[in-house]
């Protein structure tokens, strides 16, 4: 099984690092990659550089096991387009290895404005994690692929390489980027949001408008 969890990770955050063990965990204890996208499309530009958004990344993930990094569309550049990725992820691994890919039910929502995105399923399963307060458009598209390929069990992952949904709904920390960025442009602590390694790294290359002389 290959997971890879997509985001901006503008900074990365304790919210995306408990998802990303929970899958893990929720899969048998497999990897999980976390996979910083180099241009986000469908969003405006990013408070800290591809390069920096790495940097955080690598410092949040070091000492845990199961997670790892996949730089690959910061080497691809350009808008980071998912099925692009899913199809050069597919030619390394086969077409046998269950490829899983994850998202919020907020990123899961918007599914259907993404380019190519009938590809998505043919190439790997999804994992929709349950975001509160955000419902799906029961005749959208997102809704209508879920009802198809829904699966109840991590177990169905495992038995063939792509197609099924799987919805899980962990404990979903309350946290955001946006919220980070918009407390530390704000002069306010963004202390237990994110891993101190994290946060003492942006305060030293003074993302988000951190002072690098003041401590949070
Ligand atoms: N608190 C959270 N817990 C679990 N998953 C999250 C959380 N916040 C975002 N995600 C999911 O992580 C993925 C990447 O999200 P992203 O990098 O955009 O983080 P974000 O905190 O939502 O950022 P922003 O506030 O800048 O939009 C998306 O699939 C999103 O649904
Ligand atoms: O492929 C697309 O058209 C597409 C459109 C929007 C988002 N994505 C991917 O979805 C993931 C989450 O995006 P975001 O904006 O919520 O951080 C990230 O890996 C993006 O590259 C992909």
């Amino acid at each position: 099984m290959h997971v890879v969890y997509g985001g901006t990770f503008d900074p990365v955050h304790h919210g995306h690092l408990r998802l990303a063990l929970e899958v893990s965990e929720c899969l048998g204890n497999v990897p999980v990659s976390l996979m910083p996208c180099h241009i986000p499309p469908h969003r405006g530009e990013t408070g800290a550089t591809a390069e920096q958004r790495l940097r955080l990344l690598e410092l949040a993930i070091a000492g845990e096991p199961e997670l790892r990094i996949d730089d690959r569309e910061l080497q691809r550049g350009g808008a980071s387009y998912t099925a692009d990725t899913l199809r050069q992820l597919r030619s390394e691994l086969g077409v046998d290895v269950p490829l899983t890919i994850v998202l919020g039910t907020d990123a899961f929502a918007g599914l259907d404005r993404w380019k190519e995105w009938q590809q998505i399923p043919e190439l790997a399963h999804i994992i929709v994690v349950q975001r509160p307060g955000i419902i799906l458009n029961p005749e959208g598209e997102p809704a209508r692929l879920l009802a198809k390929s829904a699966v109840d069990s991590a177990s169905a992952l495992h038995g063939c390489a792509a197609g099924r949904v799987l919805e899980l709904n962990p404990p979903w920390l309350d946290i955001s980027a946006t919220g980070i960025r918009d407390r530390i442009s704000l002069g306010q602590s963004p202390r237990y949001l994110a891993p101190d390694s994290v946060l003492a790294e942006i305060q030293h290359m003074g993302l988000y408008g951190a002072c690098p002389a003041k401590n949070f």
